[in-house]
C-alpha cells in the first residue's frame, strides 16, 4: 500500500490527481461503441457471438431468457438461510424506497392556476445486475427491489450465465423475490445495448439500472438518449477518514474488505494521526493471515490502496470532496460536525461500527453508487428514479383572466401572436 506524508515530495501532485473526473479512455470508449454498433445490426445473433468470446458459454437466440423452469428450480435449491437473509434485505430496502418515492401534489399559483407534479412508475425498466466475478446476489435487490417498491410493471433482468449456460439459482432466487418479470443471459456492454435498442426476441426498456464493468458503465453512457440510466457506478471504492480515534482493527477490516472487491477497487485511508497509520498497517497484516483469499488482496492493495497523512483534519475532508468517494467511512471525534462539511460522497458510513459491508447487504440505502469520481455529478440509485414526473395545470376562468397580461407581453416579445391570441380568446369568450 502506498503511503504519503504531507510532507512528503510528490504528496502534492498525488492529492491533485485524486480530483478525478469520470472520462473513459479511448479504448473502453471504441470497444464499446463497437459493441452497440454489432448489437443494433445483429442482434440476437451478435450477443450470442459475444456470450461465446467473452462468457465462453454457447447459447442460441433461443436461449438468452432464463426459463420458468429454471427459477423453479432455484427457489427449490436456495437454502432457507438464504431466503431470510433476501427477505431481511429486501425489508428494509422496501422501507427505505417507500419513504424516499416523490408523492403527486399541486398548489394554486399567483395568477389561481392550480399547478402540480403527479408521479409513475417506469413502464419497463433494465436492470443489469453483474456476473463476471461473483454472483451477486445483493446488488440483483439493491437494484430491482428498487423496481419493485416503486411498482414497475415490467423489469428486465441481464446477468451473464456461466460457461454451461446457467445463471447461479441464489442470483435467480433473488431477482425473483425482487419482482424481475424477464431475465436474459447475456453480460457487459452487448447487455445494455440489447436493453436499450432490443433485438428481435428482447423487448427494449425506457431506463436502464444498475452497476458494472468499465464495458458495461460505458455502453450506458453511450446510450444516454435512446434510454435514461440512473448513474454511472463502476468499479466499487472506499475511502476511510479517522483521526486519532479510529479503531485500527475495525479500519483494516473495512479496507481489506473492500479489496476483496477485486482489481479496479481504488482504497484510500486518510489520517492526521502518524500513530494510527502504523497501526492500521500491522492490523493489516494481521488480518490478511487469517483470510481466504490473502494474496488476491494483497495484490488489490498493491495496486489500488493508498494512506495519506494529513497535516489538518479538515485538509481530508476537502480531499474527500474533490475525490467523491463511492463510500466514506467518517470516524472522529464531532462526527455531526465533520459530517455536514462532506458533499460528494456516494454513501456516508458514520462511527467506528457502521461497517460499510452492512450498508452493502442490509442497511436499506441502495449499494449502487457513482464511483469513479462520478459523485460529483450524480447520486446513489433510488426509488424516486422508477418515477416517471409529470405537470399538471389546471386553469379556470379566474386564472386564465389573470394570467393574461402577462402572457401577451411574452407573446409579444417572442413575436408569436397565436400564443397570446390563444389565451385572449378564452377571457373574451
Ligand atoms: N458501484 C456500485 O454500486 C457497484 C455495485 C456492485 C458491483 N460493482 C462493480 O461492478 C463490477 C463488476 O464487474 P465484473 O467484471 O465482475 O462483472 P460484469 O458483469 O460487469 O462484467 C462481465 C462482462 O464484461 C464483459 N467483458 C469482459 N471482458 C471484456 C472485454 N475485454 N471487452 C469487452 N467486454 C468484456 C463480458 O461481456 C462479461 O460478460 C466490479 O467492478 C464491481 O466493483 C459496483
Ligand atoms: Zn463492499
Amino acid at each position: 500500500m502506498k503511503i504519503l506524508s504531507f510532507r512528503d515530495t510528490g504528496y502534492e501532485r498525488f492529492v491533485a490527481g485524486l480530483n478525478r473526473r469520470a472520462i473513459p479512455g479511448d479504448d473502453v470508449r471504441e470497444v464499446v461503441g463497437g459493441i452497440i454498433d454489432e448489437v443494433s445490426k445483429r442482434g440476437d445473433k451478435a450477443l450470442v457471438d459475444y456470450a461465446e468470446r467473452f462468457d465462453r458459454v454457447k447459447l442460441k437466440p433461443s436461449e438468452l431468457f432464463v426459463t420458468a423452469d429454471e427459477i423453479a428450480v432455484a427457489r427449490k435449491l436456495v437454502a432457507p438461510s438464504t431466503k431470510r437473509a433476501v427477505a431481511a434485505s429486501l425489508k428494509n430496502i422496501t422501507e427505505f424506497a417507500k419513504r424516499s418515492m416523490r408523492k403527486d401534489w399541486s398548489y394554486r399559483n399567483a395568477e389561481g392556476a392550480r399547478v402540480g407534479e403527479r408521479f409513475t412508475p417506469f413502464d419497463r425498466v433494465g436492470v443489469y445486475v453483474p456476473g463476471g466475478k461473483a454472483p451477486l446476489v445483493s446488488t440483483a435487490l439493491m437494484t430491482a427491489g428498487f423496481a419493485k417498491a416503486a411498482k414497475v410493471p415490467e423489469v428486465l433482468g441481464a446477468t451473464p450465465c456461466g460457461p454451461d449456460g446457467t445463471v447461479n439459482p441464489e442470483l435467480l432466487y433473488a431477482l425473483s423475490a425482487a419482482g424481475v418479470s424477464e431475465i436474459i443471459k447475456v453480460g457487459g456492454a452487448q447487455a445494455i445495448a440489447a436493453m436499450a435498442l432490443g433485438t428481435k426476441t428482447i423487448r427494449p426498456v425506457d431506463r436502464i439500472f444498475g452497476p458494472g464493468n468499465r464495458f458495461v458503465v460505458e455502453a450506458k453512457r453511450q446510450l444516454v438518449g435512446a434510454v435514461s440510466i440512473d448513474l454511472l457506478p463502476g468499479p466499487s471504492e472506499v475511502l476511510v477518514i479517522a483521526d486519532k480515534t479510529g479503531n485500527p482493527d475495525f479500519i483494516a477490516a473495512d479496507l481489506l474488505a473492500q479489496a476483496e472487491h477485486g482489481g479496479d477497487s481504488v482504497i484510500g485511508f486518510l489520517t492526521n494521526s502518524k500513530a494510527l497509520i502504523g497501526k492500521v498497517e500491522r492490523a493489516i497484516e494481521r488480518q490478511l493471515k487469517t483470510l481466504s483469499r490473502a494474496d488476491y488482496i494483497r495484490e488489490v492493495l498493491d495496486k489500488g490502496a493508498f494512506t495519506l497523512l494529513v497535516k489538518k483534519f479538515e485538509d481530508a475532508i476537502e480531499i474527500c470532496n474533490a475525490f467523491a468517494p463511492e463510500h466514506l467511512s467518517l470516524v472522529c471525534e464531532d462526527e455531526n460536525g465533520w459530517l455536514k462539511k462532506v458533499r460528494t460522497a456516494g454513501a456516508i458510513y458514520l462511527g467506528p461500527l457502521s461497517a460499510v459491508a452492512v450498508g452493502d447487504f442490509l442497511a436499506g440505502p441502495s449499494h449502487t453508487l457513482p464511483t469513479g469520481g462520478a459523485g460529483r455529478s450524480f447520486s446513489g440509485l433510488r426509488a424516486d428514479q422508477f418515477q416517471r414526473r409529470t405537470s399538471v395545470v389546471k386553469l379556470t376562468a379566474k386564472a386564465v383572466k389573470n394570467s393574461l397580461e402577462t402572457v401577451e407581453e411574452f407573446a409579444r416579445i417572442e413575436g408569436l401572436d397565436a400564443h397570446g391570441r390563444s389565451v385572449s380568446i378564452r377571457v373574451e369568450g
